[in-house]
């Protein structure tokens, strides 16, 4: 599991190894960080020998990685031409100590340097643009706020068309320039339209990534992306104090959804009851089956109301089906849940809401049901909107056992936000949603995050594909989480969320690998998971050596 840093963490990271007990001397950080970018960056463009390569370096300390960027492509065989679009006076006690060495080296041949005054400058350095091979973006990294500025803007529009017309390969230095670290907002003045973020091909982060790499639209912008520790001491990178972040990776996972035990049975493996559907809507009833059947669960009960049952009974042999009322039922009543109550005793899990309508006797249902019963709940779809306005007594009454799978629009629905307001700050608002609610939410998209209830942790998985995005999808991952809640030996809720999101999305992976890019469907992610799960058994290691990271 990989930490995802805010722009604050990674300075109070690069302070502490600084200036507390560790006092690395700051130029040797820089020293390292514009190392790293020169290596891997020489190994992606195949070597810097007889490569012309423009180094555009901010005012900051992004600028000052730049100037020791120069001087080891220098070393390796390039021939560099540097722009510094900050004053000497400008820089930190490190940036300028990188600068005055490289100034030494310069010759007008191998290596120039130019301090940027203005528009004067712009002539050669469009020139230098138009016949470089490599650009190297040291302009702004984990500094950057807002929307660029000039010139910087005007530069960056100036880089992006000569790189679309496929003229030099792009490297950023931490961040492209204009990509919010925090957010993954980017740099995008709609009065001035060259205030677009860079593009790079490569980005060479430092330490440990940035939470804005992960998120549209600046994931959009990074290209490949490298992590370079940059000698930072590991205990560093790892934990922050508070609001932490985590990339979800295939070994995390693998070790929540352990192996099955040889000797167990059908109760080792969970009893699910799905209460869904409506007189006019089962397809979303039978895919939330489905995803629990081929996630492993040991049974499936399908609870749905009487006008539904015909349609569902006998679609799939091994789930057992019951009408809720008689066959002129369209909906759930408020009425119903004594029954499904009484019945959930002997469940370890229950799952509502996909397919179930918009009828007013929906609320009172589930808020009786979810009262009363002591199961975990899975809440997706109808049961969201049948929460509207009541969700903050709802979850504090019943956060603790309850994860809720809204998408963007419902999750604007439940938030009181508008969409446009939570794409802004995605992992923000999750965060401050969950620490209001204390329920598990699982925000569906692409990523999808997952937020703990009981550490305000939260998860991005990057697993799944555009092809995901179709009617029904949703509804299979309700079956799925349910299955790994009631999976032997998962450790919580919030990890049985996070295994069952990443599971969901690698079994769309897998079926736009064997099927195509869209056009699978719901039933198809749901058939690859055994298939996912073969694959992990495949490269699981013998032993088990570390406890689960998620709790
Ligand atoms: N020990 C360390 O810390 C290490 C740090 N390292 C490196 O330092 C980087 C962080 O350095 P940093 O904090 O100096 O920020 P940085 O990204 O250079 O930008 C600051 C400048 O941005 C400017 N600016 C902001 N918004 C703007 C806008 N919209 N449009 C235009 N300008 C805008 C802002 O200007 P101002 O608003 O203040 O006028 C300010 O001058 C980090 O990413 C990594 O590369 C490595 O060397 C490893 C060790
Ligand atoms: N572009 C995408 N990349 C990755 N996953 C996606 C993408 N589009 C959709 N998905 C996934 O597909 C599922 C869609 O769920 P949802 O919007 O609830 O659909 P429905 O309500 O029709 O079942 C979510 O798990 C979401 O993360
Ligand atoms: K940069």
């Amino acid at each position: 599991m990989y930490t995802l840093k805010s722009a604050a963490q990674m300075r109070q990271t690069d302070n502490t190894a600084m200036y507390g007990k560790y006092s690395i001397a700051p130029a040797v950080l820089m020293e390292n960080a514009g190392r790293a970018v020169a290596e891997r960056g020489g190994a992606y463009v195949g070597g810097w020998d007889g490569k012309d390569v423009l180094i555009l370096c901010g005012k900051g300390n992004n600028g000052g990685d730049g100037f020791v960027i120069a001087r080891h492509i220098l070393a390796a065989g390039g021939r560099v031409y540097v722009y510094s679009f900050g004053t000497t006076a400008e820089y930190s006690e490190e940036s300028k100590a990188h600068l005055h060495t490289l100034r030494m080296m310069c010759d007008n041949r191998t290596c120039t340097l130019t301090m940027y005054e203005g528009e004067k400058n712009d002539r050669l350095l469009y020139k230098r643009l138009a016949a470089c091979d490599v650009l190297i973006d040291a302009l702004l990294g984990t500094g950057f706020s807002g929307s660029l500025r000039e010139p910087l803007a005007r530069v960056v529009a100036a880089v992006n068309e000569r790189a679309a017309a496929g003229g030099c390969t792009v490297i950023a230095v931490d961040m492209p320039t204009g990509v919010n670290t925090d957010t993954g907002a980017v740099s995008d003045d709609i009065k001035n339209d060259t205030s677009s973020p860079l593009m790079a091909d490569l980005t060479v982060t430092f330490g440990s990534y940035k939470r804005g790499q992960f998120i549209y639209p600046g994931k959009a912008c990074i290209g490949k992306l490298e992590l370079d520790s940059i000698g930072l001491p590991p205990a560093l990178l790892t934990e922050n104090a508070e609001d932490n972040v985590y990339l979800l990776c295939e070994a995390d996972i693998t070790e929540i959804v352990t192996p099955r035990r040889a000797d167990s049975h059908k109760g080792t493996h969970g009893t699910i009851g799905i209460v869904t559907g409506c007189g006019d809507m089962v397809g979303a009833t039978l895919m939330t089956a489905h995803g629990a059947v081929r996630s492993g669960a040991g049974k499936v009960f399908l609870r749905v109301p009487g006008a539904a049952a015909p349609y569902c009974i006998g679609k799939e042999p091994e789930i057992m089906v019951r009408p809720v009322g008689g066959r002129d039922r369209l909906h759930f009543c408020r009425d119903d849940a004594a029954e499904i109550i009484a019945e959930s005793k002997d469940w370890s899990v229950l799952v509502m809401g996909p397919g179930m309508g918009k009828d007013k006797e929906l609320p009172g249902f589930i808020e009786a049901v979810a009262a009363e019963t002591t199961c975990p709940l899975v809440l997706d779809a109808d049961a969201l909107n049948a929460l509207r306005g009541k969700e903050a007594d709802f979850f504090a009454r019943h956060g603790g056992r309850t994860v809720i799978t809204p998408h963007l629009l419902e999750f604007s629905r439940l938030s009181g936000l508008a969409t446009a307001e939570i794409k802004t700050d995605l992992i923000g608002t999750v965060m401050k949603f969950v620490r209001d609610y204390a329920v598990t939410v699982v925000l569906k998209g692409a990523p999808s995050l997952i937020a703990s209830a009981k550490t305000g942790n939260i998860y991005v998985n990057e697993t799944g594909n555009a092809g995901m995005a179709a009617g029904g999808m949703g509804d299979v991952l309700s079956g799925i989480i349910a299955a790994m809640i009631a999976h032997d030996g998962i450790g919580s809720i919030a990890a049985a969320a996070c295994a069952a999101v990443y599971l969901h999305g690698a079994a769309g992976d897998y079926c736009a690998g064997r099927i195509g890019p869209y056009g699978f469907t719901p039933d198809e992610v749901a058939d690859a998971v055994p298939e996912v799960l073969a694959l992990w058994d495949k490269r699981r290691p013998l032993t088990l050596l570390e406890k689960p990271y998620i709790i």
